[in-house]
């Protein structure tokens, strides 16, 4: 579990989080939505500890975080950016072993927890032997996501991991995320721009504004109980996939 109270965290004079207090449930999916600088990825940064608050408190897995526990903690959480992230100059493997090598894991453990990853996440053994830039997209995020889940974490943090995928690697990935979800049940917090991505992962959708927050709750009572016109304007600005030929008249 993640609880946040009252967190606050200001660039010069503006807030890119303003007193916010929320709890992402273990075995649960809570997802943050909401305009470009509303303050999404500076939330996650906040909950992995790589920027403190101005004010407020952040509570990850019972622990209070500090900077004095921030490096421990960070390893019980596992944490997936848009890109990846994963260093070009190493192999697949090499990349999802990096913390457990740090941590000076065998080979044998290493080699285990390795072979059990790349089943989970469904990625041909062979790719793991490539360099980030000889794999697809869709191949990087799987090898993002073993290294992110190398030490088994409490806590998955991923910030709009899908963003830079096709539709169709994407649609394949958000299939199988959902069901390495479910499989884990870790306290999951996934930041995504897309109303379709957020309902289709979200127990807990969050909707952030200006630093924030405007409604939480489920995709349903965002759609028919919205907090303020904001809600429904943020939901409605996402065109549906071929409306223009309905509006045209052509269906
Ligand atoms: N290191 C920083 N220095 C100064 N301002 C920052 C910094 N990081 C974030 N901000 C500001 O804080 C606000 C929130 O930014 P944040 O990146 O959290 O938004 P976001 O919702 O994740 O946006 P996006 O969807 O575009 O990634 C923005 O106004 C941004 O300009």
């Amino acid at each position: 579990m993640i609880q946040l109270d009252g967190v606050t965290k200001r660039y010069g004079d503006a807030y890119a989080v303003q007193d916010i207090s929320l709890t992402a449930a273990s075995e649960a999916t809570t997802l943050l939505i909401g305009p470009s600088g509303s303050g999404k990825s500076t939330l996650l940064r906040l909950v992995m500890g790589l920027t403190s608050p101005d004010a407020g408190t952040v509570t990850v897995a019972g622990d209070r975080l500090t900077p004095a526990t921030a490096r421990a903690l960070r390893r019980r959480m596992g944490y997936v950016i848009q890109e990846g992230g994963l260093f070009p100059h190493l192999t697949g493997r090499a990349n999802a072993a990096l913390m457990a090598r740090h941590l000076d894991w065998s080979r044998e453990r290493i080699d285990a927890r390795i072979e059990e990853l790349t089943r989970l996440v469904q990625l041909d053994p062979d790719r793991l032997a490539q360099y980030p830039t000889e794999l697809s997209g869709g191949q990087r995020q799987r090898v993002s996501l073993m290294r992110a889940l190398m030490l088994d974490p409490d806590v998955l943090l991923l910030d709009e991991p899908l963003g830079a995928l096709d539709p169709m690697i994407r649609a394949d990935l958000q299939d199988d995320l959902r069901d390495i979800f479910r499989r884990l049940g870790k306290t999951v917090v996934f930041v995504t721009h897309d109303i379709g991505e957020a309902a289709f992962f979200g127990d807990q959708i969050v909707l952030l504004r200006e630093g924030q927050i405007e409604q939480r709750g489920a995709m349903a009572t965002l759609l028919d109980d919205p907090a303020s016109p904001f809600v429904t304007d943020f939901i409605q600005a996402q065109r549906a996939p071929l409306e223009h030929l309905r509006t045209e008249g052509r269906e």
